[in-house]
């Protein structure tokens, strides 16, 4: 049942990229009191390339890391467009812009601007802006959380003084793809020569090989980012390396591989050693100048303190209810874009409503124990799948997306969406350049004409 008062609440969003910046809209459209507090210097978040590395720690094992961008020059986005765009705002191809219904990165860190100064963001947003600590405020106590405060401590880059604020709720938007996450494997503290992860790889020229015959990179893991790197690649390096989990691979990336005779697939590395060697599990080995981990990234909030509440274990942010709220904190301490291989725009607006509408009261959650019954009940269904504990976010189907969607008031996803992101996988899986091949001319029309679209003046939208 929902409370009759009204309450806008003092609010701080930590982080101004598509999360933060669609919780700042709904937060503010439901009457609250909004700020953004963001470190780096514009909104975008990781789609703010980001060039300059230098100096960062190569493996990303230091607990400093400057960079928060993780894209390299030549990504372009994985689902298309017309897909991608939150519900009242659609990702429009502008004369003299990217057009490509797959753009590059810059286009997307555009579409985000743009959202920003048509919604008034900016002036919510403290640029520039480190938080180092959110707690929760001394003399509250976590039982009835409903008059829980937050502290929240940050720098600003160029003053020399921590500024310290209390909120009546922090939303964490900070993202989760900057903390490099890396294998073990046996020699590889010992290995001497260059290992990197690709947090920190951006252009393929420092491995620019005139002659090709000397810079041999071993890239491990067959991710999006190890199949784009690797590609990268093929054009300097006199041999890249491809080591995958399975051999079994995608059609798509074994006519890549036939059509370079630089580009090889090998299994998974068994050990390192010392002069070079780097030896896989099928007892082949090659000598590398260069090993690039493309595996993956961790879940990190360095800057929270919720007393042991919420941890991250084995890459498990937890216990969160439906991926957003810690059942003992809520709502006053939220998540937005845990998630992963959602849609993820409209799946951070949809968290970014339900937040906005339990904080001002117009809806309430289930009891805290309901909550965690839920959570044990999400938690024994991975389980029940095989899906191991570090993968607790990967939760990408339509299916979960629509139920999520139901706790929040939020519309299901339309057919023509869910149709344009098959269409997208199936392509890439069969041709790595779909990008420019798949047109989806059918499905375009049928989605050119659904009410989404329809509620755009044709001005707004030049798709077609
Ligand atoms: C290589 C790569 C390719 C990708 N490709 C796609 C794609 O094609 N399509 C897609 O939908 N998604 C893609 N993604 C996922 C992408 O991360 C999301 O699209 C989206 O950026 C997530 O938004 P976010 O706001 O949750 O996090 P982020 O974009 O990471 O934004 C978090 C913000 O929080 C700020 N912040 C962090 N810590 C602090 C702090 N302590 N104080 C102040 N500010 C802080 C950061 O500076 C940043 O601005 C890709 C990611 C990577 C790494």
């Amino acid at each position: 049942m929902a409370s009759e008062t009204y309450q806008p609440k003092n609010v701080c969003v930590i982080g101004a990229g598509p999360s933060g910046l669609v919780a700042a809209r709904e937060l503010r459209k439901e009457g609250h009191r909004v700020v953004v507090l963001e470190q780096n210097h514009e909104v975008g978040g990781q789609w703010l390339y980001d060039p300059n590395v230098e100096g960062e720690d190569p493996l990303g094992r230091s607990p400093t890391l400057k960079v928060h961008s993780s894209l390299y020059s030549s990504l372009r986005i994985i689902s298309p467009r017309e897909s991608m765009g939150f519900t009242d705002f659609p990702f429009a191809v502008k004369k003299g812009r990217d057009m490509r219904r797959f753009p590059g990165h810059t286009e997307l860190l555009l579409y985000l601007k743009d959202f920003c100064d048509w919604f008034g963001l900016r002036e919510l947003i403290r640029f520039n802006t480190r938080v180092s600590y959110v707690g929760m405020l001394d003399g509250y106590h976590v039982v009835g959380c409903k008059d829980l405060k937050w502290v929240v401590r940050s720098m600003e880059k160029k003053a020399e003084i921590f500024v310290e604020e209390v909120f009546d709720a922090v939303v964490v938007a900070s993202g989760h793809y900057s903390n490099p996450r890396l294998p073990s494997i046996k020699g590889m503290d010992a290995w001497k020569r260059k290992q990197m992860h690709s947090h920190i790889y951006r252009v393929p020229e420092p491995f620019r090989d005139e002659a090709r015959q000397y810079i041999v990179v071993v890239v491990v893991a067959n991710s999006l980012s190890g199949q784009d790197i690797s590609i990268d690649l093929v054009a300097v390096a006199k041999a890249i390396y491809l080591s995958a989990r399975s051999l079994d691979i995608s059609k798509g990336l074994s006519k890549v591989i036939s059509k370079h005779e630089n580009l090889h697939l090998r299994p998974q590395i068994e050990s390192l050693q010392e002069d070079g060697k780097v030896l896989f599990v099928d007892g082949s080995w090659i000598t590398a100048d260069t090993i690039i981990y493309c595996t993956g990234y961790s879940y990190t909030f360095s800057f929270l303190d919720t007393k042991g509440i919420v941890t991250v274990d084995d890459n498990r942010v937890g216990p969160l209810y439906e991926h957003t709220f810690p059942p003992s904190l809520a709502p006053s301490l939220s998540f937005v874009g845990i998630p992963k291989k959602v849609i993820g725009f409209l799946f951070f607006e949809s968290q970014a409503k339900w937040i906005a509408q339990l904080l001002s009261g117009k809806t309430t959650l289930p009891s805290r124990d309901d909550m965690m019954q839920s959570i044990k009940e999400f938690y024994h269904s991975r389980e029940v799948a095989g899906i191991p504990k570090h993968d607790t976010h990967g939760i990408g189907d339509f299916e979960y997306c629509d139920r999520y969607g139901d706790h929040s008031g939020f519309p299901h996803l339309e057919e023509w969406r869910k149709e344009l992101c098959y269409s997208a996988h199936i392509h890439a899986d069969a041709d790595l350049t779909f990008r420019d091949s798949c047109d989806d001319h059918e499905l375009l029309q049928k989605a050119f004409q659904s009410p989404y679209f329809a509620q755009f003046r044709p001005q707004d939208l030049d798709f077609l």
